[in-house]
């Protein structure tokens, strides 16, 4: 890294409650340009709450989100997205009876903003396709665009998931456990290819996959309890007592 780097993405003193259960507690990082910063922690530890006020679906009790110098504190999901804030779209966004290249063109839509009316349309538009094919050749997933995404497995779809969100053209990428169910072969081929997306789009990174982590990461924060116990180098994070204490130790993972 860089002094040059500018921060893509602030995130100040965000706290979020649950009732009684404090899920964010004053938390603040940030994401350069040209990085992969990794969020892990325990399960329950609140990194998907994180991610969901950062993104625009959850509202925090205080604090603020700022994307590429702009605070978005106020805005919802849908113009977070519009500045260039992408997030892997959950399973659910797809529709299991389309393609996979149905489902794509149907995101590359959504990037310019169009309207879903006619679908035989929409498939005969070269430009939306060639950006859908684009996305869909960047993941690996090209030799099954014309297949069911319902007859995808579980890893396949994460790989759609991740070019339906590049049809978005992000700036910045949230990503909650995009390695989630792939097998070995999967995660490398999804690690190389995040290894190369950095530059063009950083990625603040959600993962229990901690190979993938390790592999991918120029910096870690550690969440635990709600709480950022530490934010380091790869090597800082493995070596730092209390992480290992909190978390990693207990995992085995380093
Ligand atoms: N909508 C909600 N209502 C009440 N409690 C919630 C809600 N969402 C999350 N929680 C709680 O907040 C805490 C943090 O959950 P969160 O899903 O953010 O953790 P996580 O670190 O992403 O966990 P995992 O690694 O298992 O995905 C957990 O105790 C969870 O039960």
């Amino acid at each position: 890294m860089t002094d040059q780097m500018t921060q893509v993405l602030k995130v100040r003193n965000l706290s979020k409650s649950f009732g009684a259960l404090q899920a964010s507690k004053n938390i603040s990082l940030d994401l350069k340009t040209g990085e992969i910063h990794a969020l892990i922690g325990p399960n329950g530890a609140g990194k998907s709450t994180l991610i969901k006020q950062i993104s625009g679906e959850l509202c925090p009790d205080s604090g603020e989100v700022e994307v590429l110098g702009q605070d978005v504190s106020a805005l919802d999901r849908v113009a977070r997205a519009q500045l260039g804030l992408g997030r892997t779209f959950q399973i659910s966004a797809l529709a299991m009876e389309f393609t996979v290249l149905q489902n794509t063109v149907l995101g590359a839509l959504g990037a310019r903003g169009g309207v879903f009316r006619f679908f035989g349309n929409v498939m005969r538009d070269k430009a939306l396709l060639q950006q859908a094919e684009h996305a869909l050749k960047r993941v690996g997933l090209i030799d099954d665009a014309m297949r069911r995404t319902a007859d995808l497995s579980h890893g396949q779809r994460r790989q759609l998931e991740v070019a339906v969100a590049l049809t978005m053209a992000p700036k910045l990428f949230l990503m909650d456990e995009p390695m989630a169910g792939l097998g070995a072969s999967g995660s490398k081929a999804l690690t190389t290819f995040l290894d190369e997306l950095r530059t063009e789009a950083p990625i603040l990174l959600v993962e229990h996959d901690m190979d993938a982590v390790f592999a991918l990461a120029d910096r870690i924060s550690v969440l635990v309890y709600g709480e950022v116990i530490a934010t380091g180098t790869t090597d800082e994070i493995r070596n730092d007592p209390e992480v290992r204490r909190a978390y990693l130790g207990e995992e085995e993972a380093v």
